[in-house]
């Protein structure tokens, strides 16, 4: 069995013909016409770290290939999840979710940005749970999917994105690397920079994810200064918060550090500002929370300074 991060993104590249045939990208740009204005993403951290506080992205994911379903009910299509998940299904879990109320409850308790999943077959995410999300608040929000052609980039502004995610361990899978149809024969620099533009050029910021030294210097060879440091191998889900002040030593000051997945205590919070790391990527342990925004503010009360 090939490793997740390839199994995801071959579905992607389905998807990104599948979708490209359905509607053209010029549909796709037309639309964007008619996208309310985007919201600033780098701002809105630059400000909460100015005020000396900690800067929470909180996630809206309802589940996910390492964990299962997080939150919400099991019956809901579309493809049931991959099979590494099936001795988690049967753990209790809030049987609420409504993207809306958790996107008010996030801001109304601190949140300084939004995560929304938008990949269906793996995460049970859609382009509606991130409009909807943007509907209940004023937080800027990030698409977080598994983005590797220009479409996708596109298509996240005309659902309401402001802000993309490119993960560069997908842009070294082989299901990159190895297709000349997906590649059209940019390297991994290559075409995260040519993404990177087109964001930008469409007013939204970059997270750029990494999670080893190799892809950090990748990274920082782009202009975006959100560097989001993944905790989670996406190959073995193998999870250490370390990789996190091990990485962050080589990044400049510039740069906003972000680090990704796995904190789940005030311990956590704690031990990351210890190393200067200030600004989060939460998912799981809000989602598994009766009021995810309640549970945000608990961990934001030990992390801010008066
Ligand atoms: O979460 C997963 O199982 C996963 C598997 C494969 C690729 C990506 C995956 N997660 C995406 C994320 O980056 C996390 O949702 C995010 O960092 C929040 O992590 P957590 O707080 O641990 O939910």
């Amino acid at each position: 069995m090939s490793a997740i991060l390839d199994r995801i993104l071959t579905v992607k590249k389905q998807e990104i013909t599948a979708a490209s045939q359905r509607k053209p990208l010029q549909a796709i740009q037309q639309e964007i016409t008619q996208t309310a204005p985007v919201r600033d993403f780098v701002q809105a951290i630059r400000d909460k770290i100015t005020q000396r506080k900690i800067a929470i992205i909180a996630e809206i994911k309802r589940a996910s290939p390492s964990k299962g379903l997080l939150r919400g009910t099991a019956t809901v299509p579309p493809a049931p999840l991959p099979e590494t998940t099936d001795s988690l299904r049967k753990t209790a879990i809030p049987a609420d979710f409504d993207p809306d109320k958790i996107a008010a409850s996030y801001a109304n308790h601190g949140a300084v940005c939004l995560s929304v999943l938008t990949d269906e077959q793996f995460f049970r995410g859609s382009a509606d749970f991130l409009q909807q999300a943007r509907a209940a608040c004023d937080l800027p929000i990030l698409r977080k999917d598994f983005i590797l052609d220009e479409y996708q980039v596109y298509e996240a502004r005309a659902m309401g994105a402001d802000c993309i995610l490119l993960i560069v361990a997908a842009f070294h899978s082989p299901v990159f690397t190895d297709d000349p149809i997906i590649n059209q024969g940019d390297s991994t620099l290559t075409r995260m920079k040519k993404l990177e533009s087109i964001a930008h050029d469409l007013g939204m910021a970059v997270l750029v994810e990494v999670h080893d030294k190799n892809e950090l210097d990748l990274a920082l060879q782009l202009k975006t200064p959100l560097i989001g440091i993944n905790n989670r191998n996406l190959r073995t889900f193998e999870t250490r918060l370390d990789i996190t002040w091990e990485l962050a030593r080589h990044i400049p000051a510039d740069r906003i550090i972000i680090t990704e997945s796995g904190i789940v205590s005030k311990n956590d919070i704690a031990t990351m500002q210890t190393h200067n790391i200030h600004t989060f990527l939460i998912g799981e342990t809000f989602m598994r929370a009766p009021d995810p925004g309640i549970a945000l503010s608990e961990l934001c009360a030990v992390g801010n300074q008066s």
